[in-house]
């Protein structure tokens, strides 16, 4: 029986990928709120859900099934307890929870069809959208201070990071950044209730309340036995070593864990911005943190009891161990070109999605990069992120594999 979750590699055919198409939320960024929401600029919503669409459309034109968040997370709030009770959960991680006009906001949100519902949730409520005789407090009167009850979700077009599939199971993740710790109670919300998912035993290898951090654009699935894991400005070696007993304890398939250091600063902020998987034997990289002999801090965690922890120094020569390939390809993002490289790679032109083995979506802009991979005999697909890449993610942060097929 087919079963809703099945990742054990990141270049097997795609089959199922969930998305979210920006929308309103990207109009609630202000210039004073935009860095705490971690934008680097406002992007234009029209020309962005435009990039988006034409990422989408390129990945049903080869047959994967494009599942939008949000519509999974509407689907199953038609029920009035239901929609009562995630309304709760969203006020108490929104810090509304038994203050203020808590009552009123709930009544205005209960009062929404299930898709208004998603769409504000994400979208962020203003203070001037509940009525003045309803506000106690001087937080709710001085709404020019700061003017949301519910701060808008920006971020959840990078579907790649609040939870990653490993295996038939899944990490939910504990997100690093308050602006986006919520984002994973719509994941959790679609898992526990929608009939594709709930009934199917699906195992949880990580919780959203797990006090270190960890983000999908750290995790890694380089093969059915072997995860690579990032630690990074979003995710804990703490994190990961949870991870590695976890997914032990409960008997998936992998068997050893790469755990590679990476300078904890914003261009490098997940493994995926500076080392993606694009063929059996070839990976994409950037210059500044991986070297041509891919030199780094590594560790992996192998399974046993207990758990075996030994050090490496280099990503080539542990990626040739872990796969057991005699040779891999390293592909630096920018080429030799230090300012072509940095700029790409600011660009997220190392952040690719494997659609199959040797074929990779990427962003149209970084052509220094795009050009490289088609000479190492790659197959690239394009799409255009004029703004799409104010959000400083690429291709594979915009999208949680759900489903591929074997390698
Ligand atoms: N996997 C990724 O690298 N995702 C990109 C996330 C960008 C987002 N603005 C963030 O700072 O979390």
């Amino acid at each position: 029986m087919m079963r809703p979750l099945h990742v054990h590699s990141e270049i097997g055919k795609l089959k199922t990928v969930l998305l979210h198409r920006p929308g309103k939320e990207i109009e609630n960024l202000t210039p004073e709120t935009m860095e705490q929401l971690l934008f680097d600029d406002i992007p234009y919503l029209p020309a962005m859900q435009k990039e988006h669409d034409y990422f989408a459309e390129e990945l049903q034109a080869r047959d994967i099934e494009t599942l939008y968040l949000d519509k999974l997370a509407a689907e199953v709030l038609e029920e009035k307890n239901m929609k009562k009770a995630f309304i709760q959960k969203m006020m108490k991680e929104s810090h509304m929870e038994g203050n203020g006009s808590s009552e009123a906001l709930e009544e205005y949100l209960m009062d929404m069809s299930p898709d208004g519902l998603v769409e504000k949730m994400i979208a962020g409520v203003q203070k001037e959208e509940l009525p003045e005789s309803r506000k106690e407090h001087l937080y709710e009167l001085m709404d020019r201070h700061y003017p949301f009850y519910l701060d808008p979700m920006p971020n959840l077009y990078f579907t790649r990071d609040p939870a990653a599939v490993i295996g038939e199971g899944i990490s939910i993740n504990p997100m690093s950044q308050e602006a986006r710790r919520r984002e994973s109670l719509f994941i959790e919300h679609i898992l526990e209730n929608h009939p594709r998912f709930m009934n199917e035993s699906i195992p949880r290898w990580m919780h959203r309340d797990y006090p270190f951090p960890i983000e999908g654009g750290d995790e890694l699935i380089l093969s059915r036995s072997v995860i690579a894991v990032g630690v990074s400005e979003r995710t804990s070696a703490r994190a990961v070593e949870q991870l590695a007993h976890n997914l032990f304890a409960a008997g998936s398939a992998v068997e050893k864990i790469v755990a590679v250091e990476i300078p904890k600063k914003r261009s490098s902020m997940h493994l995926d911005t500076v080392f993606t998987m694009v063929d059996k034997d070839q990976f994409t990289t950037h210059a500044q943190v991986v070297d041509k002999d891919g030199r780094m801090n590594i560790f992996i965690l192998e399974r046993g009891n207990p758990v075996r922890i030994s050090k490496r120094s280099s990503l080539r020569k542990t990626l040739m161990e872990v796969l057991d390939l005699p040779e891999i390809n390293l592909i630096p993002c920018g080429g030799e070109d230090k300012i072509a490289s940095a700029r790409e790679q600011w660009n997220d032109g190392s952040n690719t999605l494997a659609l199959a083995p040797g074929t990779v979506v990427t962003y149209e802009r970084n052509y220094v990069s795009n050009d490289l991979l088609r000479r190492n005999g790659l197959e690239v697909v394009e799409v255009p992120s004029s703004e799409l890449v104010r959000g400083r993610g690429g291709p594979r942060c915009m999208s949680m594999p759900l489903y591929r097929e074997e390698v």
